[in-house]
């Protein structure tokens, strides 16, 4: 079923991201910035944007504390970042006609067909490495030529982010 477990939190999603492209496709118009926002200019936008987003986890210390433990001034530029991504994934796709809400509800029930449960749990592999005879064959994937099984992921091994 499209939306999986929480169909509520689907719509939802699917709600905010559809006021969004609303509220960004206004806020170009009125400033006449649609000629600008051609889909190279928007995906480099975007690139430039999740750059920003990294800067302010570059120089974080191995095993320091995670965002949840920013300082409130940091925690307000990572909202700010996100939402530049964000704001700049939406225009994309708006621009390139692509549907988002739809194609991400699509792509998790992909996620879902790719990583069952049964096979994916506490693991980190790929789903090209699962071992998983029946639907690798209904779906023609197979491990790539000389591929190593991965190991499944220790909870108690997690690195700190
Ligand atoms: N041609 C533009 C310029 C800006 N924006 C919007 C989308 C982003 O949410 C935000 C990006 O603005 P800036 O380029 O000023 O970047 P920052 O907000 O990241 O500012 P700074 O670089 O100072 O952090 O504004 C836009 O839609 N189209």
């Amino acid at each position: 079923m499209p939306g999986g477990s929480n169909p509520e939190g689907a719509a939802a999603a699917a709600g905010a991201a559809a006021a969004g492209r609303r509220l960004q496709t206004e806020f170009a118009t009125e400033r006449d910035w649609d000629q600008f926002h051609k889909p190279r200019n928007l995906l480099l936008a975007l690139v430039g944007e999740v750059g920003e987003l990294a800067e302010l986890f570059q120089w974080k210390p191995d095993g320091g504390p995670g965002p949840l433990s920013w300082s409130e001034a940091e925690r307000g530029a990572l909202g700010e970042e996100l939402s530049d991504v964000l704001i700049y994934l939406v225009a994309l796709a708006s621009r390139c006609h692509i549907d988002l809400p739809q194609a991400v509800l699509a792509k998790i029930e992909t996620n879902r067909r790719h990583y069952p449960v049964h096979l994916a749990r506490g693991s980190s592999c790929k789903y090209t490495e699962l071992p998983r005879e029946d639907i690798q064959k209904a779906e023609s994937f197979g491990p790539a030529p000389g591929a190593t099984e991965c190991a499944p992921v220790s909870r108690g091994a997690e690195e700190p982010n």
